[in-house]
């Protein structure tokens, strides 16, 4: 394949993108011209919505070609139009040939929760330490185990759900998993013995993408959208934003059974306080973990 690369102030990029679209080029991305210099700006927008700008004042925009023929041609028919003044041509080159689908799965090694706990992507051996484990390929769904808030809630579990030697019921009791992504921390549950396990989340494609995730690990749970969140838990668990755990407090603590546990995460340090203040009219919440600037806020009812 080749790439047709070109400079373009701001106000090109739409039209340039949108006539490239037009030429048939396989891809088009922006990226900041000046990155990983001193000029480097970031674009910073929230999540799920469009960034705030198209572009940055020196953007590389570059188009990906079937054909060096096909690269060239649209730099012919590009360079005529009123609105590539300003623009500028820096080349069409070849791209390399790339296993991608290696490159990819080289970027996820399994992780360990604890020493002996492990989330392992199904291309990997399982490491000889591992005698629980979560095997987990990335997908569209968030939770791979790599990000803190994840790795915590999962620590929780691994210190809270091992039944101690002649204790009777799992201690975990029955589990509420609200905002369950990939199922990770569901899976989790169910690895360290909790039989009885709703998963919910308002994306359709986590609920999807958890139901194969427990089925491929050999887990039993129920999967949907919030609704299916019914009656009293031993164990809710909530890694979503300190925003919207704000909002969801009195809806998240009506599902928490009397002596059971509410383990949230998704909170940065400097959001303690008001998480706290938000959730005080029905459980004390403390931090009960730390990492990276995130933290762990748990309560028992
Ligand atoms: C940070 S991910 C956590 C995924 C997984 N539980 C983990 O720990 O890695 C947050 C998930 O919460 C879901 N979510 C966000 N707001 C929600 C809401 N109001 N109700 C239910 N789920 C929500 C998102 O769709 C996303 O899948």
């Amino acid at each position: 394949m080749f790439e047709l690369s070109l400079m373009c102030p701001e106000d090109c990029i739409e039209p340039v993108s949108d006539a490239l679209d037009a030429l048939d080029a396989l891809s088009v991305s922006v990226e900041d011209a000046d990155a990983q210099t001193d000029a480097e700006q970031a674009l910073f927008g929230e999540p799920g919505m469009p960034p705030p700008k198209d572009g940055w004042q020196r953007s590389r925009v570059v188009a990906l070609f079937p054909s060096e023929v096909a690269a060239r041609e649209a730099q012919q028919l590009l360079v005529v139009q009123d609105f590539f003044v300003g623009c500028q041509v820096l080349g069409v080159a070849q791209v390399a040939e790339q296993d991608w689908v290696r490159l990819t799965q080289s970027q996820f090694a399994p992780v360990d929760i604890t020493p002996d706990f492990w989330i392992v992507p199904t291309w990997h051996e399982l490491p000889a330490q591992a005698v629980r484990s979560i095997r987990l390929d990335p997908g569209l769904a968030f939770g791979t185990g790599t990000h803190p808030t994840t790795r915590m809630c999962l620590r929780w579990i691994a210190r809270n759900g091992a039944v101690q030697p002649g204790a009777g019921n799992n201690p975990l009791g029955r589990v509420l998993d609200y905002g369950c992504g990939s199922g990770i921390l569901a899976i989790g549950a169910a690895k360290f013995g909790a039989t009885d396990i709703d998963a919910v989340d308002i994306d359709p494609a986590a609920v999807e993408s958890t139901a194969q995730n427990a089925q491929a690990n050999g887990v039993q749970l129920s999967a949907g959208l919030p609704d299916k969140a019914r009656g009293e838990y031993q164990t809710v668990l909530a890694n979503i934003l300190a925003t919207p755990l704000r909002v969801l407090a009195p809806l998240l603590c009506a599902h928490v059974a009397p002596g059971g546990h509410l383990v949230l995460a998704g909170i940065l340090e400097r959001q303690a306080e008001e998480l706290k203040e938000a959730y005080a009219p029905w459980v004390r919440l403390e931090v009960a973990d730390a990492e990276d600037g995130w933290i762990l806020m748990t309560a028992q009812r």
